[in-house]
């Protein structure tokens, strides 16, 4: 596994905003949707492309384009949807699957409630978005769970992520074709799994709910 975090100075400002408690729901979506799209361009330096020619109004020339097979993007309900449509937007005709996660809040075991994805994804690109990974134990099951449907090229795409859950990912997708792109990693975690300094419930800042 890979882990690049994004050492950008609109991301550091972005995320600063983002992070501050007194930013209301409205704010926070929208830099949540404007973060992912500066994190995206470092995820998908490696999407795949073929060359296409073209005529330009001057002449014949060779370009790029997105190749086949589409790319699937996996927003992990709820939080994670926040980022979907800054996603989308870089990757218009990418494939989109669901997996609804909740982590109990004492336990910080995660379960799945919602699961609406292609049946074989051998030979996709997965583009994966939580924006927090904390314990780990959300996106373990969410890799593991694309990984028993065959994906290859996995990229989670965090805003901000713990060491502990990077460290957890490394021991148990070991090996695994995965890379995580955050936009920092923060100190770690408080004792009841919440990042530090982190954001505070990014669905309930996202959505406006309270618990
Ligand atoms: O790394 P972990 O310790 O597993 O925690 C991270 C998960 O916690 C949050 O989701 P939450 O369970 O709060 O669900 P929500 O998005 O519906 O608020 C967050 O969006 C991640 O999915
Ligand atoms: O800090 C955290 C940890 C898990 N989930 C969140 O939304 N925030
Ligand atoms: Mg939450």
């Amino acid at each position: 596994m890979r882990t690049h975090v994004v050492d950008h100075p609109l991301v550091a400002h972005k995320l600063t905003t983002l992070r501050d408690a007194r930013t209301d729901t409205p704010t926070f979506r929208r830099l949540a949707d404007e973060l992912v799209t500066l994190l995206a361009y470092e995820a998908t330096r490696d999407v795949r492309t073929e060359l296409v020619d073209i005529n330009t109004p001057v002449t014949r020339t060779t370009g790029v384009r997105l190749s086949h097979p589409r790319p699937l993007v996996v927003p992990i309900i709820r939080a994670g949807l926040g980022m979907l449509d800054g996603m989308v937007r870089l990757l218009p005709t990418a494939e989109v699957g669901f997996l609804g996660m909740i982590r109990d809040e004492t336990t910080l075991e995660a379960s799945t409630y919602a699961n609406r994805m292609p049946d074989d994804l051998s030979g996709r690109q997965v583009y994966v978005l939580d924006p927090m990974l904390a314990t780990g134990g959300t996106l373990v099951a969410a890799v593991g769970e694309l990984m028993r449907r065959g994906a290859d090229d996995v990229t989670v795409i965090c805003l901000l992520a713990a060491p502990e859950g990077v460290e957890r990912l490394e021991a148990e997708l070991a090996g695994a074709p995965v890379t995580v792109v955050t936009g920092a990693l923060d100190e770690g975690l408080d004792e009841q799994g919440f990042i530090v300094p982190g954001l505070g419930d990014a669905g309930d800042r996202m959505y406006g709910t309270v618990g």
